[in-house]
């Protein structure tokens, strides 16, 4: 996948950095947010179900150093061989419940019976991946861009593999659900709530713009939680690697969401994901994005061009912000061509420590309900309440295309993280592993 840095002089790189270090008054200032359970009192109590730490590696001898309080002891650079790097296959994931359905396929609670850690399982059925032309693509690039992208606010990809009829993404579980759902139970966020969650989404941005990568699809349904209330970008499907000086021109995004450059079929760039964000924010303060209507027209017609209505409750501040990344035309919207630094010292975002927020050291305002993690209590019931039957073996029906019989091998799919990481902050400091 070609990837390119951005230029240090307008990119993420010293200015950005000068950006943080520089601006002591703001670190002073640094928000404390309150938390609260959002739906009840059990504050992240421990699941006995999740107290497992099972070391077996499926037959598989090894040995490594103790200390004294059982962690492993790792040489500098040495990774750990607890971990062997061994391509995953269905049948190691035992499925726990349905967590959401996307439009290739179902996502699933699963745990990994070597070690009992619980995984997000994402399944794209190959035949309707196969039947959509650009689904192939859009596949190799979620593949790609998740094995690619480490950010604390980026959801991270351990395993991809693959059978007759799936692909299959082994997935960090989000088990705080949709931020959206949690919008719903409180119908508008304070504007400093709103500063904190879109201030991680900015940092999740900014990284993968760095990468090359335009996300495309800033939308509600990808924004989850985790289990300590800090955001987790997900569905890499529709995002693409931006070649320096190209642009990106086939029609994706959710249509509420979308930039007018992208609606109207113009080239477009990074600048479509701020927009976006100009939206989500405008979202999260009122409760409705802006631009709505009953037919697509409609939307499309006010996106393209009308100004969007902003209530008197809304600060000037917020104001100020959603104006200037609601601009129709991309050059001139807040972010674009790599100008972070006036999102940075935007005063909607005057009380946020850039620095902490991206150590994850700001409290999350709101900390998901999390009684079991296995009860995925912050997913629809919808989808909970589904029987879920263990992953068929493969079963090797051949399927039809153009009165054709096809096998297709989506070469490349398989993916296993590397061993440090696999046992890295993620997987053995984090939220899951604490509760
Ligand atoms: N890592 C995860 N942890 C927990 N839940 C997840 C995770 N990824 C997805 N989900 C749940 O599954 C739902 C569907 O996810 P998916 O990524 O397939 O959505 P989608 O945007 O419809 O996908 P696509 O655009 O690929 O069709 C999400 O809305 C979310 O509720």
């Amino acid at each position: 996948m070609p990837v390119f840095e951005f230029d240090e002089q307008d990119g993420f790189g010293d200015s950005h950095r000068a950006a943080w270090e520089s601006d002591d008054e703001l670190a002073e200032d640094a928000l404390e947010l309150g938390t609260h359970c959002d739906t009840c009192n059990k504050n992240g109590k421990k699941s006995e179900a999740e107290d497992v730490h099972d070391d077996s590696t499926d037959g598989e001898t090894v040995e490594y150093k103790l200390a004294e309080n059982g962690d492993i002891v790792l040489e500098e650079g040495e990774e750990d061989i607890r971990v062997p790097r061994r391509k995953m296959k269905p049948n190691d994931f035992q499925p726990i419940t349905t967590l959401g359905r996307g439009s290739y396929g179902k996502v699933l609670l699963v745990k990994q019976k070597s070690s009992g850690k619980l995984f997000a399982q994402k399944q794209l059925k190959k035949a309707s991946i196969f039947l959509r032309s650009k689904g192939i693509e859009q596949t190799r690039n979620e593949r790609q861009i998740l094995e690619e992208v480490k950010h604390p606010f980026i959801c991270r990809l351990f395993y991809a593999f693959q059978d007759h009829d799936r692909l299959y993404l082994i997935l960090q579980y989000a088990p705080g659900g949709e931020l959206f759902s949690h919008l719903a139970n409180e119908r508008m966020l304070p504007e400093n709530v709103v500063a904190f969650y879109s201030g991680e989404l900015i940092l999740a941005l900014i990284h993968l713009h760095k990468l090359g990568i335009v996300y495309r699809d800033l939308k509600p349904e990808n924004c989850l939680l985790d289990a300590e209330g800090h955001v987790l970008l997900t569905d890499f499907g529709l995002s693409k690697v931006a070649e320096p000086g190209a642009d990106c021109r086939s029609f994706v995004g959710t249509k509420e969401y979308c930039a007018p450059e992208v609606l109207l079929e113009k080239p477009y760039d990074h600048a479509v994901d701020w927009w976006s964000m100009g939206i989500l924010i405008y979202d999260l303060l009122v409760g409705s994005p802006p631009f709505v209507g009953n037919s697509y027209k409609r939307i499309v017609e006010k996106i393209t061009r009308s100004r969007p209505n902003i209530p008197f409750y809304v600060s000037p501040d917020a104001r100020d912000l959603i104006t200037k990344l609601l601009k129709k035309n991309p050059k001139q919207r807040l972010g674009a061509n790599g100008r972070y630094e006036a999102i940075f010292k935007h005063r909607m975002y005057r009380k946020i420590d850039w620095k902490k927020l991206e150590r994850r050291e700001l409290t999350p305002p709101i900390v998901p309900c999390i009684t079991n993690l296995e009860a995925a209590e912050n997913f629809s019931e919808e989808f909970t309440k589904m029987p879920v039957t263990a992953t068929p073996i493969d079963h090797q029906t051949p399927f039809t295309r153009d009165g054709l019989t096809v096998t297709p091998n989506f070469k490349g799919f398989t993916y296993v993280a590397s061993p440090t990481f696999l046992q890295s902050d993620i997987m053995s400091g984090s939220p899951l592993s604490r509760l």
